[in-house]
């Protein structure tokens, strides 16, 4: 049985997460941790991990990247470790992320789907052949109108990706309203659509002279990012301390 902390349960993706752990013989929700309390769970909920004295295996965090310390803290109090799957984290946060990895096992990935990292492999394949060949290459993702990080995670981990075939020599350009230049060859254009309810889309365009390679990945339900959460946390507890991803679960 899988002990699970939840953070960020009063939130959208918290919800989902919720639901898919009741119905799982395997795992259980032992707390959550919200710093909004506007709903009644079937566990109990802390403001904070302050006020948190639970035991558990593993924590889940859908939530914002305020106080993302306070989190590291805790797991490295108990021991335990992080699927870390909020967005939007500062340079800074990422770098204490990574310190604390080599004292607990965290496992991040903006994108816990499984198709998202197939097409990460077939973006870099194609990367591969097409920048060489002339091809220009963006990204454009969409999301729900109460998304507040731009742009996404998953489609800054996709030009990561992209530009680690590149030699990391490519630059990222995400707004060009204040140029008057035509775009150098060595950019990933990266563009950010709000709107409605869509779940999460992410398109990389290779285009070339007289054709357009696209290669896109569509999520119609949160439950896609749910399931991968919840499949982490059952792979994390008793892993040493390290940095994991999709890749590593999947192999
Ligand atoms: N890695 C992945 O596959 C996915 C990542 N996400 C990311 O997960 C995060 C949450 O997404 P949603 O559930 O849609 O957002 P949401 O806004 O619906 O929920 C966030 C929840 O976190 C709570 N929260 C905010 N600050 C907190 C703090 N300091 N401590 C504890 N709780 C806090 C809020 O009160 C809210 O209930 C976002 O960063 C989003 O980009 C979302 C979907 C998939
Ligand atoms: O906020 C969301 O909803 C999502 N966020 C993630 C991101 O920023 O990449 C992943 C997913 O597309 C949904």
């Amino acid at each position: 049985m899988t002990n699970i902390i939840l953070r960020g349960c009063n939130g959208k993706m918290g919800q989902v997460i919720a639901d898919i752990v009741e119905a799982d013989d395997d795992a259980v929700i032992v707390a959550g941790i919200d710093v909004s309390q506007n709903r009644v769970a079937k566990f109990p909920v802390y403001q904070s991990f302050q006020k948190c004295n639970v035991k558990a295996d593993v924590i889940i965090d859908f939530s914002a990247p305020v106080n993302v310390e306070e989190m590291l803290d805790f797991a490295k109090s108990q021991g335990i470790g992080i699927v870390l799957c909020t967005t939007g984290l500062s340079k800074e946060q990422l770098a204490i992320i990574d310190e604390a990895s080599r004292e607990i096992p965290i496992f991040r990935s903006a994108n816990m789907s499984m198709g998202i990292n197939l097409i990460t492999k077939l973006v870099q394949e194609a990367t591969y052949i097409l920048a060489d060949a002339g091809y220009d290459i963006e990204i454009v993702e969409r999301h729900h109108n109460k998304k507040v990080d731009a742009p996404s995670g998953t489609a800054l981990a996709l030009a990561d990706a992209i530009n680690q075939v590149l030699n990391n020599e490519y630059e990222y350009k995400f707004d060009r309203s204040a140029d008057r230049v035509a775009r150098s060859k060595k950019e990933i254009g990266i563009s950010a659509v709000r709107g409605g309810t869509i779940v999460g889309e992410h398109e990389v365009i290779f285009a070339g002279t007289d054709e357009v390679i696209e290669i896109k990945h569509t999520a119609y339900s949160k439950a896609v990012f749910a399931k991968g959460a919840v499949q982490a946390a059952k792979f994390l507890p008793g892993k040493p301390a390290g940095m994991y991803r999709m890749s590593d679960m999947m192999d």
